[in-house]
C-alpha cells in the first residue's frame, strides 16, 4: 500500500517549486498524498490529490498523525509550533522540512544526497526520523565542490556569496522588480535621449535611492535595486550574520564532520551579501588545499562528481555564457567555473559557483529524500 504522506506548505514559493518537481519526476505515482493548510482547511486540494481531496487543518495533530511521512515547506514558525506537538503524542513518521529550525539538532540529518548519502543512510540504520534541507547557499555550494571535500583536499574555504532576492521570499522579489521599475522611471525620459549626461542620470538615480518609500523598502529594510546589502539573517552579536555562521557550522553537518562526529571540522568563513539577483545564489571560493593538486584533476574530480555539476572552462565567453544567474534559473545545472590556482601559492583555488537557490537550494533535496525513504 502507498505511504500516505503529508504535504504542508505545497502553496508557497518553495512548496510550489517542490509541487512542480514532484509532478516532473512523477513522485505522487508512488504515494498517497493529503494537503494540509494553515488558512484554508476543508478547502479543495490542489489537482496531484487522489482519495484525500480536502485539505486538512496544518494545526490537527490528529490529522498529521495519520501520516507516513509529512514534507513541510511551510517556515520555521509552523516547525517550532508543530513539529514538538507532533512528537509529544507520539507521531514515530519520519518528518522532511525546508526549514532551518530543527537543522543543528542532534536527531536531525541535513540532507543532501549527492553529497552526503552515506550519512543519511547510517541515521536511517539508526532509526533517524528528522529530515532537513540545508541552507541554500551551502547545499548550492556542496553540490559543485562536494568532490574536493569528500577526497579530504581542503584545508579550508572562505566564500563571498552574491545572494539573490528569492531567498527573502516572495515579496522580496516584489520588492526588488518594483525598485527597479521606480528608478528607471525616474530617468526614462533622460535615457531615452542619447544625449543626456550620464551623470545627470546618475545624480537623480541615487537621489531615488536614498528617497524611496518606506513601503518600497519594507521588506529589504533599504535599497537593493542598483545596491547590495552586506548582511544576511540574524546579527549574532560577534561581528558574524546568521547566514554566515550557517556556511560553517552546516557544512560540515552535512559532511558528518567536527563536533559530535569525532572528527575536526574544515574552517569555512566568509561574507554573505544579498543583490539585485532574482533566484540563483552565486559565491566566489578561496580553497586552502591540503596540498598542490594539478588543475586538470581538480576540474576532472569536480565534473565526475555527480550528474548535475558541470566544469566551465575559465575563459571570458564560456564564463558569460554559462557562469550567471540568469544561465542557471530554473535548471539543476550547478556550474562551476573560474577555477585557477591563485597568486598566494600553489594550494589556493579559486572558483565561482551558481545554483538555483529555489531547487537544489531548497526543493530538490526535499523530494529526493522522500525517494530514499520509499525505497528503504
Ligand atoms: N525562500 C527561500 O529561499 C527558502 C525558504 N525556505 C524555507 O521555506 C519556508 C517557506 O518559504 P516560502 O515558500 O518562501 O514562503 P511563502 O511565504 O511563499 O509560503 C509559506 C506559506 O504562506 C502561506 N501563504 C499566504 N499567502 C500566500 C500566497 N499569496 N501565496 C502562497 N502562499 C501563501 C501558505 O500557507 P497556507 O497554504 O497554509 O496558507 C504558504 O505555504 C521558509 O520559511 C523557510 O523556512 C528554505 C530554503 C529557502
Ligand atoms: N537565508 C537564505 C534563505 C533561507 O531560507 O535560508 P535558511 O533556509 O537557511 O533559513 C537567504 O536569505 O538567501
Amino acid at each position: 500500500m502507498s505511504k500516505l504522506v503529508g504535504l504542508v506548505g505545497w502553496r508557497g514559493m518553495v512548496g510550489s517549486v517542490l509541487m512542480d518537481r514532484m509532478v516532473e519526476e512523477k513522485d505522487f505515482d508512488l504515494i498517497e498524498p493529503v494537503f494540509f493548510s494553515t488558512s484554508n482547511a476543508g478547502g479543495k486540494a490542489p489537482s496531484m490529490a487522489k482519495n484525500e481531496t480536502t485539505l486538512q487543518d496544518a494545526h490537527n495533530i490528529d490529522a498529521l498523525k495519520r501520516c507516513d511521512i509529512i514534507i513541510t515547506a511551510q517556515g520555521g514558525d509552523y516547525t517550532t509550533e508543530v513539529f514538538p506537538k507532533l512528537r509529544a503524542a507520539g507521531w514515530k513518521g519520519h518528518w522532511i522540512d525546508a526549514a532551518s529550525t530543527l537543522r543543528m539538532k542532534d536527531d536531525a540529518v541535513i540532507i543532501l544526497d549527492p553529497v552526503n548519502l552515506p550519512v543519511i543512510q547510517n541515521a536511517l540504520s539508526k532509526g533517524g526520523l528528522n529530515w532537513i534541507g540545508g541552507n541554500c547557499t551551502v547545499s548550492c555550494m556542496l553540490m559543485g565542490v562536494g568532490a574536493l571535500y569528500k577526497a579530504g583536499l581542503v584545508e579550508w574555504m572562505s566564500t563571498q556569496t552574491y545572494q539573490a532576492a528569492s531567498g527573502g521570499g516572495a515579496q522580496h522579489m516584489r520588492e526588488l522588480l518594483t525598485q527597479y521599475g521606480t528608478l528607471n522611471a525616474e530617468v526614462k525620459s533622460l535615457l531615452a535621449d542619447p544625449k543626456s549626461a550620464i551623470l545627470e542620470i546618475d545624480r537623480k538615480v541615487i537621489a531615488k535611492q536614498r528617497s524611496l518609500s518606506a513601503e518600497e523598502t519594507a521588506n529589504f529594510g533599504v535599497p537593493l535595486g542598483g545596491s547590495l546589502i552586506p548582511w544576511i539573517d540574524k546579527d549574532l552579536g560577534n561581528g558574524v550574520s546568521r547566514e554566515e555562521w550557517k556556511g560553517g557550522a552546516e557544512t560540515n553537518k552535512i559532511l558528518g564532520q567536527g563536533e559530535g562526529f569525532g572528527s575536526p571540522a574544515v574552517p569555512v568563513d566568509g561574507f554573505c551579501v544579498r543583490i539585485g539577483a532574482m533566484r540563483c545564489h552565486s559565491q566566489a571560493l578561496t580553497f586552502k588545499l591540503k596540498k598542490n593538486v594539478p588543475l586538470a584533476d581538480i576540474e576532472a574530480m569536480i565534473a565526475a562528481d555527480n550528474a548535475w555539476v558541470k566544469v566551465v572552462p575559465n575563459n571570458k565567453e564560456a564564463t558569460i555564457r554559462d557562469l550567471t544567474p540568469v544561465a542557471v534559473t530554473g535548471t539543476l545545472t550547478i556550474p562551476v567555473g573560474r577555477l585557477r590556482k591563485m597568486a598566494m601559492g600553489p594550494e589556493y583555488l579559486g572558483a565561482f559557483t551558481i545554483g538555483d537557490q529555489l531547487l537544489w537550494g531548497a526543493a530538490e533535496p526535499l523530494r529526493r529524500m522522500l525517494r530514499i525513504l520509499l525505497q528503504a
